[in-house]
């Protein structure tokens, strides 16, 4: 998507063909840094303090964190560590799992002296892959908003929670794509936008895409989601998600559930944009078996913001004897999601549903 006029993508190549460009996320809306990584670590280092987030960026992420490993040592050893080391940074997201499981897959056959520049053109191919998935993903949601903006006046209300956007992704987001491609089309969309304590992802994040994209929208606080679905002002919800189950459950955002509950009681559709690789085959039961990060304290107990000098700090706004428990996920049972978005078209959050929309991996989820 476009910055200030010029095209970005949220992950690129330096152009000295081995570094690798991100932009440092934890410093939006105030300031956009663009930084590169130079090795694994580093790379590592960016997922784990949240430079790069968001499920398919945090996968290919560390897709580059293995090709920056496998140019400065192709060995078995460094990329057994590597793939440890990548592994081990954030734990709820599946599409860090895939995305090594993938690097791994092609490059431990490979003579160590060909590792690298096939570790560089799957990277490079993993982010193409992200781009054109949530493309499409945003060509079968679109849907759901012309039809919603074709039986109303005035703008369809769309709410999202946390940052499923471009930042979250390559490019496009998954529940920004259908959003962005409805504004192209010309319909009119307003967009909710939760601020998702407590490291405000849609304040900082969600709230700079749609501003920087002349998107009309407004920040609410968490809690007043329930009170607009019931007062008629939200038509529809998307949002994303870090791991989806075999059987449609949904792990997302700390508050996601809330929200899917307040649509359920109000009757306004909830619908989940994810990419294929967000799902995770070998899981049934999103509750039992996600494991859900539990992030530091101070994250709830203190706030980011810029002054009035213009200064980005940090405030504290609880007692200093009060502990912050943060855990950063929550799960949405499949009853509660009216459908998943796909690259593939929109398919119903149950197990048959999953299993229809992608027959391939019918197998692994019956295990
Ligand atoms: C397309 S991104 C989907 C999810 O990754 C997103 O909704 C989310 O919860 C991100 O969490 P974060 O902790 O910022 O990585």
């Amino acid at each position: 998507m476009k910055v200030n006029g010029i095209p970005y993508r949220s992950i690129w190549l330096g152009s000295d063909g081995y570094s690798v460009r991100i932009i440092d996320q934890t410093r939006l809306p105030h300031e956009f840094p663009v930084v590169d990584l130079t090795t694994m670590e580093q790379a590592a280092t960016a997922i784990r303090d949240m430079w790069v987030r968001g499920a398919p960026l945090i996968g290919a992420t560390a897709a580059y964190g293995m090709a920056l490993q496998m140019a400065e040592d192709p060995s078995n050893t460094a990329l057994a560590r590597a793939y440890a080391v990548l592994h081990a940074t954030r734990p709820t997201a599946i599409n860090l799992r895939w995305a090594l499981d993938d690097m791994r897959g092609l490059l431990a056959p490979l003579p160590p002296g060909e590792r690298a520049g096939a570790a560089y053109a799957r990277a490079a191919a993993i982010c193409d892959e992200d781009v054109e998935i949530n493309r499409r993903i945003g060509e079968h949601g679109v849907a759901l908003i012309a039809a919603i903006a074709a039986r109303k006046s005035g703008p369809v209300n769309i709410l999202t929670h946390c940052n499923a956007g471009w930042l979250a992704t390559v490019d496009w987001g998954t529940a920004t794509s259908p959003i962005y491609q409805a504004v192209a089309r010309g319909i009119d969309v307003h967009v909710w936008v939760d601020e998702t304590r407590p490291r405000n992802q849609g304040a900082h994040l969600t709230a700079w895409e749609m501003a920087s994209h002349g998107i009309p929208h407004h920040l609410i606080v968490d809690n007043a989601g329930g009170h607009l679905m019931q007062r008629g002002q939200v038509d529809l919800c998307i949002v994303g998600t870090d791991r989806t189950t075999a059987n449609g459950d949904v792990c997302n955002k700390i508050g996601t559930y809330l929200k899917a509950l307040a649509a359920h009681d109000t009757g306004v559709p909830f619908y989940v944009a994810l990419p294929s690789p967000t799902i995770d085959w070998r899981v049934h039961d999103g509750l039992a078996e996600i494991p859900i990060e539990e992030r530091a304290g101070d994250e709830v107990t203190k706030v980011w913001g810029r002054d009035p000098d213009a200064r980005v700090t940090q405030v504290q706004i609880a007692p200093d004897a009060t502990p912050g428990a943060n855990p950063a996920f929550d799960v949405t049972p499949a009853r509660l999601v009216t459908g998943l978005i796909t690259e593939r078209g929109i398919a119903p959050a149950s197990a048959e549903g999953l299993a229809a929309m992608f027959p391939e991996h019918a197998g692994v989820a019956a295990q």
